[in-house]
């Protein structure tokens, strides 16, 4: 039997006015989430070093120690934990700027019931927040040939500020004109299959006899620069995104014949004879399984290729969504470790800690957590924090 954490045993009832729902100790904050006791450790242990957490069962008096996924905040001597629902909580970081200060550890979410079968240990999940209302990721898949590289590039072209690529592994050797880490990540079979052992993967598939995949990190670095992700993924990738957390539009760009694709294959010269035809016959289950899986929100015929790309930018809102208000974070918040909080409802009441500040309301924030999108694997986005002062609860 183990014992309990201390600061739980030594006052479960306590006054902690500090938290909403943690308790802390030294660099540790404990959340009771059911039978069980999440203890996140923010002891730094040096550079790289990131936080800890271990598990107290109550009920059979066990610690246990977790896999644990996602990327992982840095030490910091002060965390509060919030309880959002029985399988995720919200970690505010102290002593942080925006970017690096709310986390969430998801507990029981089905991307960690799915890890924890494959594992067959207890696993939790990590998920930074993302500020603002950056729109859901866009896949984009379809047969060798049909033109998705061409659609993307125009997108990223017109509208660069807009749109991030999910930049994929692959284990296929590069073609002339594209670029180790622009095009793809090339890379070798046994590390990948490594990475995937991992868990650095989103999803994986093998297609023309190499192995593709999106790395979580890939989705995370687009999210992170508050542009909206593409993915150029097959249909077996799209299959495996759509049951994960990473919520997205799905769209399949199909050729007006078989035909004119063989034409776009032989006339893009990328490929050897031998690779053309594997792709040819791939291309005839793609187009099957593409049109009729249902897995798809959009089908997109490539025939002409400026109608397809204002078809596309029509199922993209993208006039709208260029028209709507710019985001408005507050540039100077910064999370103090003097800070406390309170939860209303679906908004966070956070108290950057009013000491050298005359107005304390000009030092309270409303973060908004009314219309979280995503999760782990990948970033949690749609965090809206405002100031109180600006917009009364
Ligand atoms: N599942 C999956 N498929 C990918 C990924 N990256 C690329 N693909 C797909 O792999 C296939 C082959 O891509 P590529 O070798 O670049 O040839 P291309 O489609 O002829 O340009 C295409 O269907 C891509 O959509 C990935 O990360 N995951
Ligand atoms: N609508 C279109 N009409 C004619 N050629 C096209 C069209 N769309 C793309 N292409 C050409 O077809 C070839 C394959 O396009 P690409 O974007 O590389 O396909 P994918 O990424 O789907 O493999 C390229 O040479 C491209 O210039």
């Amino acid at each position: 039997m183990g014992e309990a954490p201390a600061f739980f045993a030594d006052n479960l009832m306590g006054d902690f006015p500090k938290k909403v729902d943690s308790k802390s100790k030294g660099n540790e904050t404990a959340i009771v989430v059911g039978s069980k006791i999440y203890v996140i450790d923010g002891v730094d242990h040096g550079s790289g070093s990131t936080i800890g957490v271990r598990i107290f069962d109550k009920s059979s008096g066990e610690w246990r120690i977790p896999t644990v996924l996602g990327t992982k905040p840095k030490p910091s001597k002060d965390y509060s934990a919030v309880l959002l629902n029985d399988d995720l909580m919200l970690v505010v970081r102290g002593n942080s700027g925006s970017s690096e200060c709310f986390w969430f550890l998801e507990v029981g979410t089905p991307f960690v019931r799915q890890h924890e079968k494959t594992l067959g240990n207890e696993v939790v999940a990590w998920s930074k927040g993302v500020l603002g209302n950056v729109e859901k990721p866009i896949v984009i898949s379809g047969p060798s040939g049909v033109g998705k590289g061409t659609l993307i590039s125009k997108l990223m072209k017109e509208f660069p500020s807009m749109f991030g690529f999910s930049v994929s592994h692959t284990t296929r050797a590069p073609r002339a004109k594209e670029q180790n880490g622009i095009h793809y990540h090339f890379t070798d079979r046994n590390v990948m299959e490594r990475e995937i052992k991992d868990g650095k993967f989103l999803e994986f598939a093998s297609v023309h006899g190499n192995l593709y995949g999106t790395s979580v990190e890939a989705v995370e670095v687009v999210a992170d620069a508050g542009k909206r992700c593409i993915l150029d993924i097959d249909v077996q990738g799209a299959r495996s995104v759509r049951a994960s957390a990473l919520e997205a539009i799905f769209i399949f760009i199909s050729p007006p014949s078989f035909e004119e694709l063989e034409k776009r294959l032989r006339a893009r010269a990328t490929e050897t004879e031998e690779q053309i035809q594997k792709r040819l016959q791939n291309a005839l289950a793609e187009l099957e399984q593409g049109k009729s899986s249902g897995l798809f929100d959009h089908i997109l015929v490539n025939d002409d290729l400026e109608t397809c790309y204002e078809k596309l930018k029509n199922i993209l809102c993208l006039r709208e969504a260029a028209k709507s208000a710019p985001k408005t974070l507050p540039e100077s918040f910064n999370l103090s470790i003097e800070h406390s909080m309170s939860k209303i409802d679906q908004k966070l009441l956070i108290n950057c800690g009013a000491a050298e500040h005359e107005n304390a309301s000009n030092n309270t924030y409303i973060l908004d957590l009314s219309s979280l999108k995503g999760g782990s694997p990948g970033r949690t986005r749609g965090l809206n924090i405002r100031c109180r002062e600006l917009e009364p609860l």
